[in-house]
């Protein structure tokens, strides 16, 4: 086949400026806690939505983001418009906002925007104002007709107009201030660094009144190292770094924000902005739900609640009208799921594991998390381990034995899994769809089980040598529990039937047959071998049962590829 290339359209595209930075410390860094967080759902997140939230969405868009532990959250730009403004009235006036949270809103450096916007403040307890200006030649060229020193002193004049008014206006206030050179990932860094050093030299900032410098990647355009050079590189040249909080504000134009958050982080980073599921601008900001967990799976508390991250979703996606996809990272409907038989077996072996672990005495709560092919424990954000196995061709004998497993406590012989997965492997691509826990079960009951129990013995006309497994562990006829199967041999004798060996008894009921034992017959009928299965209350009867079930099942099955009936059997038992 021919390979098309687009060498005229790739051509118009220019490769991102690297940085020149001798030894750069970021690579061999690891994070060791998690940043601080800013939440800017209510204000970058709502301003790309089709409909800007509603008073009563922001307000439980705000009571979320307090309830999961945010302690900076921007609520708006409250010169932009009408309802940014009366959502922060609220916000003051309904004395609605925490005493450990910090509000922020952002204000372009245009004295009468910054003017409106400290007095949108008045009587607030604490709060910061976000101020930001475009810096890269780009804007500076196209969008403001401005030099570097003309674009430089729209930041100054703008930091002077802030102090003025708040000065005049918010005396009482805990005043704090951010600057942002948007565009920065595109700014030539000496620039940026010159135009954050002349803000400082308006603000001034000490301990008591530190500055907040926030660089965005407003459209992200490198990769994610160049990215954590410019943040290394300022984190070496910026004057005052103790009274400076370096915050990073990733975008996810190229799909790589969480990564450049991450390494701006290792690189000297203190603070992230972003929203929660990705929302914000064209393909979002940085999903603050993606780090923190990803913080969480490496050892580090992100200091925020996602112990009910469905609930949280359900919220956001109330708020922003937009549904978050099933495949997002932790938060998505399929993402604690495998189809996969590889993968199942992988992930029913790892549950086993730890289900051993358990059962010898180590603490599930502080038990290493290793289950494969599941990076975090789904009941970490309040998810169940239901939908951790799905069923479908592509499935195998690990997956189909998980579901019997979890749904119904049988624990399928390996001998009879494989076969029991065949059966739904085939049916699953005959019926062209995923096959329901609830329709597995019925399944192998219908293979499997007896119609009926079967209390009176049934004989045989020729002896038919039987393999029997009862639910559990292996058992060796002679152990302690022999004397419960003594009078077996003689029942089975009494059928016409000879027992070769008892691999398995089992300790405990089936939740499917909460009357006891479950009892897998692995029966030599004729030439054919052929599974059956049993409960009751009693071994014995358990047992008359299997092999009456494979006994029927050996009848019945002269067309072994038949769709298997829809009934369940064991259940109307
Ligand atoms: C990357 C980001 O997310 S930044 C935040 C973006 N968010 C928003 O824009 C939403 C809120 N903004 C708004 O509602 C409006 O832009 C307002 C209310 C603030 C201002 O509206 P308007 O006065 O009508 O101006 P408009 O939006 O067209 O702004 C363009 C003007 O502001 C100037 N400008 C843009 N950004 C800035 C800035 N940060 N500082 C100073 N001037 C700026 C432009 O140069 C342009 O000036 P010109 O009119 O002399 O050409
Ligand atoms: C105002 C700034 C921080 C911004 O939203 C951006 O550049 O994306």
């Amino acid at each position: 086949m021919a390979v098309r290339s687009n060498p005229s359209t790739s051509g118009r595209y220019a490769p991102p400026a690297t940085v020149a930075l001798e030894n750069r410390a970021w690579p061999s860094r690891t994070m060791s806690r998690a940043p601080r967080w800013l939440s800017t759902d209510l204000r970058d997140g709502n301003q790309s939505l089709v409909n800007p939230m509603s008073p009563d969405r922001k307000l439980a868009m705000f009571d979320l983001l307090v309830g999961m532990g945010f302690k900076e959250i921007e609520v708006g730009f409250p010169v932009a418009s009408q309802d940014d403004h009366d959502f922060l009235r609220m916000l003051i006036e309904g004395d609605l906002i925490p005493d450990d949270v910090r509000i922020s809103v952002l204000v372009q450096a245009r004295e009468e925007l910054i003017k409106g916007t400290v007095e949108s403040l008045a009587g607030a307890r604490a709060a910061t104002v976000h101020l930001y200006n475009a810096t890269s030649p780009q804007f500076r060229r196209m969008v403001f007709g401005m030099s570097r020193s003309e674009c430089k002193d729209l930041a100054v004049q703008g930091t002077r107009f802030f102090l003025k008014y708040a000065d005049r206006l918010l005396g009482d206030c805990d005043l704090g201030f951010q600057y942002s050179p948007e565009m920065f990932a595109d700014t030539e860094l000496d620039f940026s660094l010159e135009v954050c050093e002349a803000v400082m030299d308006v603000w001034q900032p000490e301990q008591s009144r530190p500055i907040i410098l926030n660089f965005p990647t407003t459209v992200e355009r490198s990769t994610p190292n160049v990215f954590a050079d410019q943040i290394e590189w300022l984190d070496r040249n910026l004057s005052r770094r103790e009274n400076v909080c370096l915050s990073v504000h990733p975008h996810n134009d190229r799909g790589t924000g969480v990564a450049s958050a991450e390494l701006a982080v290792l690189a000297g980073a203190q603070r992230v902005e972003g929203c929660l599921f990705g929302n914000g601008e064209r393909a979002g900001n940085v999903c603050l739900v993606t780090l923190g967990l990803n913080a969480l799976t490496h050892g580090i508390d992100p200091g925020l609640d996602f112990g009910d991250l469905n609930g949280i979703r359900r919220v956001v996606e109330w708020c922003n009208e937009i549904p978050v996809h099933p495949r997002h990272p932790y938060g998505g409907d399929m993402v604690y799921t495998a189809f996969s038989g590889s993968h199942q077996d992988a992930i029913k072996k790892g549950f086993d594991a730890r289900s051993r672990a358990v059962a010898d005495g180590a603490d599930p709560a502080t038990l290493a998390w290793e289950v494969p092919y599941l990076p975090l424990d789904p009941q970490d954000v309040g998810r169940t381990y239901e939908a951790v196995v799905r069923i479908n061709s592509q499935s195998g004998k690990g997956g189909v034995s998980y579901v019997l497993s979890s749904r119904q406590g049988l624990e399928l012989p390996r001998e009879l899994s494989v076969e029991f997965a065949a059966l739904v492997q085939r049916t699953a691509d005959e019926w062209g769809r995923e096959i329901e826990p609830d329709e597995i079960v019925r399944m192998f009951l219908t293979e499997y089980a007896s119609p009926r129990f079967l209390t009176v013995p049934v004989t045989f006309r020729k002896p038919v040598p039987t393999t029997l497994h009862v639910q559990g562990d292996p058992f060796v006829v002679g152990s302690d529990r022999a004397d419960s199967l003594g009078d077996l041999g003689a029942h089975l004798a009494s059928w016409g039937l000879r027992v070769d060996e008892i691999r398995r008894i089992g300790a405990g009921a089936a939740d499917a047959v909460r009357d006891g034992v479950v009892v897998y017959a692995d029966c030599t009928i004729g030439t054919r071998t052929v599974w059956g299965a049993g409960s009751a209350a009693s071994l014995d009867i358990a047992t008359r049962s299997a092999v009456s079930a494979a006994i029927t099942r050996a009848l019945r099955t002269s067309q072994p590829n038949r769709e298997p009936a829809r009934q369940p059997l064991l259940g109307a038992a």
